[in-house]
């Protein structure tokens, strides 16, 4: 039996990150049973390790609650979980889209922060209804009646309902649950006896279930033995089985209108399921989709390519696996003189690469190499032709090229005053042109325009340290610009490592080769011989350091017969090899790769 649609609650969180939204989430499952409270593990939404140990939400999840109000009602409440991290804010979008009320959740003793403004636009974009949550009250630093000033103020909501609550405590909770169901709004529109019509919020790969697609229905109903069809691509598929999550997987019936929950057939790829796209029943199609959402654009790429070049195929099949559950991912082979056989992969963002860079090393147990990550360049070449450049090393030769754009974001970073300064000059140093300056309360609210290859490398780690971890950013790509950007090359021992080339501006092209050529020279080891570090644009050297020779081996002091002993000496130095590459006759750590890249100011 399906809910009736006035019996619905669809809503999401939103909140600038570690305000408190999975604590919410969590105390909110709890609270409405939804799971035995030996079940509950701290932050039951965040299914992956990685998430639960950096403490960040990467992928969207849903949780259906049931929940009897006070005025003795049984009420269906569909919690959909966001990322809060700037990478993800696609998979923000396509979550809001998909129902018709938020919570904003803002740190009480914290106030509005980038985010809380990003995502709450975001929300009131998409026409949603907003209950404000005041979190952390529990804490002596917080001012609730200040920052619902505040939230007035700078987002121009009515606060005034806000609720005021402790998530870690649990104080106030249950009020926040009355005013889902009091002040957000049921699904706007849904009839059961109408055609099949159901938006897919999300679809990931299950190993035991295969593909699993989340929709939200909006008209009709979905069950077991029909053949859907989605519009967009027009593949067919049986359904197999329908679904919800509370938080745990539980089949059910039929889904209706108003309702999320997921259905499984024989989709053999998340690729085949566009997010967006609107399915329906191929028997009795519904007469009109649904607008769908612009697709992910990868913004970041860079190489990945094993340590050891006999996992290629492994690494193949693993970037394979990982497509299938993320669709914003993207990689295509790539060849370098120096690394071989690898991938050049598109990302959301740096913290999407780095996740997926330790989901490969740690889920696949392979040893990988990335090389500096490069934003999408824009080649206006002298024949009139348009090229994209994905790598600097596919660079076209200069004398081709008339011009060179670069993608460039708007950046808003909320610091409290102490820091202004310092990141004035941050912006400055990246290139960055001030847009606004503003105040919230004690804060100043700075607006940048700022070239996104001057923010993929550090900014954010700069940022954060420079603020102490006070300020906050969020940023969103707005243009291409022209920039008289060069190619700087990375000489060791005299021969150009391809997978350390970049684009620089030729303002800061010294600076920078001379920051990498020091870095590097800490990072390589010590070998025979002498080994040179070059940073160049062209033919001209523009920076140089040397590693100087080393005279002992590590065995010298294991004279005699202690054979264990050198033995497990040798083979610690196999297995630091094995994390190294050879360039010519010089090894280079992998972490070489990244670090030589994050350079201080
Ligand atoms: N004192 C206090 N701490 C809280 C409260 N709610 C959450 N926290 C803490 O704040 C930190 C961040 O909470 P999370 O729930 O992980 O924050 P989040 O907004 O979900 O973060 P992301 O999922 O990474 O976006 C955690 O250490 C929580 O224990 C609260 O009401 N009081």
């Amino acid at each position: 039996m399906t809910t009736p649609l006035d019996h619905i609650r669809n809503f999401s969180i939103v909140a600038h990150i570690d305000h408190g939204k999975s604590t919410l989430a969590d105390r909110l499952i709890q609270l409405t049973g939804a799971l035995e409270e030996r079940d509950m593990k701290e932050q039951v939404l965040d299914s992956m390790d990685i998430e639960r140990e950096r403490g960040i939400t990467i992928k969207a999840q849903t949780v259906r609650l049931n929940y009897r109000a006070k005025n003795g009602e049984d009420y269906v409440l569909n919690l959909i979980d966001t990322p809060g991290h700037v990478d993800f804010a696609y998979e923000v979008s396509r979550s809001l889209a998909a129902c018709e009320g938020s919570l904003l959740v803002v740190d009480a003793s914290q106030g509005v922060e980038a985010q809380t403004l990003a995502n709450v636009y975001q929300a009131i974009d998409n026409n949603h209804e907003i209950v404000v949550v005041l979190n952390k009250v529990d804490l002596p630093a917080a001012e609730p009646e200040r920052i619902r000033e505040q939230v007035e103020e700078v987002i121009g909501l009515d606060a005034s309902n806000a609720v005021l609550i402790s998530a870690k405590t649990g104080l106030g909770v249950p009020d926040v649950l009355e005013a889902i169901v009091h002040q957000l709004p049921p699904p706007r529109e849904g009839d059961i006896n109408a055609p099949l019509k159901a938006m897919l919020v999300d679809s990931w790969y299950d190993a035991y279930l295969g593909v699993i697609v989340l929709v939200r229905i909006i008209d009709g109903v979905m069950k077991k033995g029909q053949t859907i069809r989605m519009m967009g691509t027009g593949a067919k598929y049986l359904v197999e089985r329908t679904g919800v999550f509370k938080p745990a997987r539980v089949n059910v019936d039929e889904l209706g209108p108003g309702e999320f929950g997921f259905f499984t057939g024989s989709i053999k790829e998340v690729a085949d399921t566009r997010v967006g796209d609107t399915i329906t029943e191929d028997r009795r199609p519904t007469a009109k989709a649904l607008p769908g959402f612009k697709p992910a654009q990868p913004v970041v790429f860079c190489g990945l390519f094993p340590v050891d070049a006999a996992d290629f195929e492994d690494l193949r099949a693993a970037v394979g696996k990982l497509r299938l559950n993320d669709a914003s991912f993207s990689f295509e082979m790539e060849t370098s003189a120096a690394l071989g056989f690898g991938f050049r992969c598109g990302f959301l963002g740096l913290l999407h690469l780095e996740i997926i860079q330790e989901r490969l090393e740690r889920e696949f147990n392979l040893d990988l190499i990335a090389t500096a990550p490069s934003v999408v360049y824009r080649m206006n070449l002298i024949d009139g032709t348009v090229k994209e450049l994905h790598n600097p090393a596919d660079m076209p030769d200069v004398v081709k090229i008339a011009s060179i754009e670069e993608p460039w974001i708007r950046a808003t970073i909320l610091t409290p005053d102490d820091y202004l300064g310092g990141i004035l000059k941050l912006c400055q140093d990246r290139r960055g042109i001030q847009a606004d300056l503003s105040y919230v309360g004690k804060r100043a609210m700075l607006t940048y325009d700022l070239p996104l290859n001057e923010v993929v490398f550090d900014f954010y780690d700069r940022l954060k340290s420079i603020s102490k971890g006070y300020a906050s950013f969020d940023y969103h790509l707005t243009d291409y610009r022209e920039g008289d950007l060069v190619k700087m090359s990375i000489l060791v021992n005299d021969e150009p490592v391809d997978a350390l080339s970049m684009l620089v501006h030729r303002s800061a092209a010294e600076k920078r080769g001379r920051a990498m050529c020091e870095k590097l020279k800490e990072l390589i080891p010590q070998h025979l011989f002498k080994i040179p570090i070059q940073a160049a644009i062209g033919g001209r050297i523009i920076a140089r350091e040397t590693v100087s020779a080393l005279r002992k081996d590590v065995t010298a002091k294991c004279y005699g017969g202690d054979v264990t002993r050198k033995r497990k000496l040798l083979d610690k130095q196999k297995e630091g090899k094995k994390r190294m590459r050879q360039f010519g006759k010089v090894d280079i750590p992998q972490e070489a790769f990244i670090q030589a890249l994050k350079m201080g100011d």
